[in-house]
């Protein structure tokens, strides 16, 4: 249920995140707010802990310390039904896709879809189906094997696999890493386009100065072992600190984001 009117609703909360490596310390004290509905772009630098908060928050690394909460439940609480009823409710998408390379890309999608109990087998064929072209794959992609697709399509699906149960939240880990300009475009499009249209929050892990541009309604940027700074596109370009400074005034991000025009706004439309 959403809050009172204008009060987003927080489909995830991080409180006093602790993550340690041995002697490293990789988050201390971290905090975050997602919010239903929206496309929230997880920026830093390289070993600031990006994946191993997707990881915390999705239950795969269990953190020392903190409280985290998703779509109502306490993930840390130990009570594992209650976890597992965000399987359904959660997609998550790797770098790679990570799919099974001994299964065609219908059966890598059906593969959460097992978890319905009593679910015909060709109805979920053709769920499967459904998700794959509603990720932009070719009809005839859910009989290859992902080692015939081409990195593009190897992403778009994962990304069906992700969708598979229909989630409210998805996790996508650099999802535009390794494509083409054009594809990556394209990968973008199709994640704006799906999280407008199902209502999908999108917790999006990137480095892609040009996502965050075209898609992202805001931005987190890990820095100092938490969430340093979040906001919108046009707050960053004002945060006084040495890595956000070079992040988003760089010579990437001009051309990016069009800072240095004088009619530039620094932010999508
Ligand atoms: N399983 C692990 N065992 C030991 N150290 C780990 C483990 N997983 C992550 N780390 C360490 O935690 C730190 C953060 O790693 P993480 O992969 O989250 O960084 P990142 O911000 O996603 O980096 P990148 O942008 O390069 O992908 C790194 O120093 C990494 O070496």
């Amino acid at each position: 249920m959403s809050g009172p009117a204008d009060t987003p609703e927080v489909v995830i909360r991080v409180r006093g995140l602790q993550n340690r490596f041995g002697r490293n310390i990789v988050h201390e004290g971290l905090d975050l707010d997602v919010y239903r509905g929206e496309i929230l772009g997880i920026v830093g630098g390289s070993g600031t802990g990006k994946s191993v908060l997707l990881r915390s928050i999705t239950g795969l690394q269990r953190p020392d310390a903190g409280r985290i909460e998703v779509l109502g439940v306490d993930i840390l609480s130990g009570d594992e039904r209650a976890r597992a009823t965000l399987d359904e409710r959660w997609g998550v998408m790797f770098q790679d896709g990570a799919l099974f390379s001994s299964l065609t890309v219908r059966e890598n999608v059906e593969v959460p879809l097992r978890a319905i109990e009593g679910l015909d087998p060709r109805i979920r064929s053709q769920l499967a189906d459904l998700k794959i072209s509603m990720v932009g794959l070719p009809y005839l992609a859910g009989d290859s094997y992902p080692a015939e697709l081409s990195g593009g399509m190897r992403k778009r699906a994962g990304l069906a696999r992700a969708l598979a149960l229909d989630p409210e939240i998805v996790f996508l880990d650099e999802p535009t890493a390794g494509l083409d300009p054009i594809g990556a475009a394209a990968f973008d499009t199709l994640i704006r386009g799906l999280s407008r249209s199902m209502g999908l929050t999108v917790f999006l892990v990137t480095h892609d100065l040009d996502t965050l541009h075209a898609i992202c309604d805001r931005v987190a940027v890990l820095a100092e072992r938490r969430v340093l700074v979040e906001g919108g596109l046009r707050d960053m370009l004002a945060v006084d600190h040495p890595w956000v400074h070079e992040y988003f005034h760089g010579p990437r991000a001009r051309a990016v984001f069009d800072v240095a025009s004088p009619g530039g706004t620094g932010t999508k439309e």
